[in-house]
């Protein structure tokens, strides 16, 4: 039976989803976070999913992205970054803009365009692998595994976002010492069954999240551990904490911001270093692996251009006997199923990914996905093996349009002035 693959409609629905008051070294999370749910249709009535950012400047760039779209083959996954190229030079206004800094490393436009071709790249994928009976994972060479491997990732918080500030109510208290990091930890076994443990670090001075990784180390001997401020450090603190901490860290992450200063404490200390800031496109890799800067590159699918360019990573990383795993920021359901599926194919994952998953009490799915002893079971259902809610769908573009524009930018440090007003963003190092 011959199918008709040619795209006939895109869809975006901007959305707002709950997000609880996790802390970073650039402030907190706002109670809602933008992402962007994409829908490709084809000429047979199948229909795609995909998620990526939903940042204002992402949707500037999604828009042309779809409407040239049409009249496409949903096969055509290289043509995807064509497409990128053409919309780049109409879009000149946007990608004229590099904002240096913030949590997802150097915002490039390179980086942005790539983001928001993640979004219909698996779109595309899981239409593509809906019309022929795949489950993505096929369409992606095969899976090595039945089951995908993440950590819990553990943040500081408060119990509640500030007094005044409109949010849903979440179930897991504070934490801002090692007490209540190590709490955090149990619930996150007990809830998921999560066997290694992340803990966003850069919060609070250096020796207080020492102690919590000791507190970790104590309460979970054996168990991975790592420890990421996210460039919060000098090269002379990264290096103070990697002896204090070395014989419990599977890596530390993100110590000291960039590719020389990681490279001065790779150079100084045993412990290896992970990155999702300073290698975060194919042009930072030769500095970096030529340097030694960093023993394991954290793939997000999302700036890296999507599921095919992450499985090409793992391949660079592979020749230069560089680790590779995946951190993510926070996401629904489409982007863990398509966190998984690539995952299950990368044959040397040797560290369990990270996912903000359980953070997000809400999704767009008809089912969520689980984590079972740690672990999301390979879907082989065909395409992503997700269901879309529209009821939910619908919800959640609601409180977008409703939003008075405050929070369709993921902005923590705006969102830890209204605790705290004379906040600032710190300037890197911060200790
Ligand atoms: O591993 C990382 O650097 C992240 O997960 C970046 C995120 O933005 C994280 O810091 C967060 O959600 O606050
Ligand atoms: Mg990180």
């Amino acid at each position: 039976m011959t199918r008709d693959l040619t795209i006939t409609a895109v869809h975006l629905t901007p959305i707002l989803v709950a997000d609880p008051p996790l802390l970073n070294t650039q402030g907190v999370h706002q109670p809602y976070t933008p992402r962007l749910i994409v829908e490709v249709e084809t000429a047979d009535g199948v229909t795609g999913v995909g998620e990526t950012y939903g940042d204002a400047k992402y949707l500037e760039l999604a828009r042309p992205f779809a409407a040239k779209l049409v009249g496409r083959q949903v096969s055509d996954l290289n043509g995807l970054f064509t497409l990128a190229d053409e919309v780049a030079v109409d879009s000149s206004r946007v990608f004229g803009q590099v904002d240096v800094g913030g949590l997802r490393g150097v915002q490039t436009a390179d980086k942005l365009r790539l983001s928001v071709v993640s979004g219909f790249e698996v779109a595309c994928l899981d239409a593509l692998g809906k019309a022929l009976g795949l489950p993505v994972h096929a369409l992606l060479g095969g899976k090595v595994r039945d089951a995908v491997e993440y950590s819990a990732y553990l943040f500081y918080k408060w119990a509640d976002h500030p007094e005044g500030v409109a949010s849903e109510k979440d179930d897991w208290g504070a934490a801002v010492d090692p007490a209540g990091v190590v709490a955090q930890a149990r619930a996150f076994t007990e809830r998921y069954g999560f066997t290694s443990f992340k803990l966003k670090g850069g919060v609070f001075p250096p020796e207080e999240e020492i102690a919590a990784v000791k507190a970790l180390a104590e309460a979970f001997p054996g168990h991975p551990l790592r420890l990421d401020p996210n460039g919060a450090w000098s090269v002379e603190t990264s290096l103070k904490v990697a002896a204090e901490l070395g014989d419990v860290l599977e890596y530390l992450e993100d110590p000291a911001l960039g590719t020389p200063a990681m490279a001065e404490v790779a150079a100084k200390t045993g412990v290896p270093l992970a990155t999702n800031m300073c290698v975060t496109t194919f042009a930072e890799i030769q500095e970096a692996f030529t340097k030694g800067a960093v023993q394991v590159v954290l793939s997000d699918h999302h700036y890296w251009g999507g599921l095919r360019n992450t499985q090409q990573l793992a391949a660079v990383c592979r020749t230069f006997g560089v680790g590779v795993s995946m951190h993510s920021n926070t996401h629904l359901g489409i982007s863990l199923a398509a966190m998984t599926h690539v995952a299950a194919t990368v044959p040397d994952l040797h560290h369990a990914c990270d996912s903000h998953y359980p953070w997000q009490s809400e999704d767009v799915l008809t089912e969520r996905l689980a984590f079972d002893g740690g672990k999301v079971a390979v879907s082989d259902a065909p395409g992503l093996g997700v269901a879309l809610d529209r009821e939910r769908l619908a919800f959640l573009h609601r409180r977008w349009l409703d939003d008075d524009g405050t929070l369709r930018d993921r902005d923590d440090a705006a969102a830890m002035r209204v605790a705290d007003p004379e906040w600032v963003t710190p300037s890197v190092p911060r200790w």
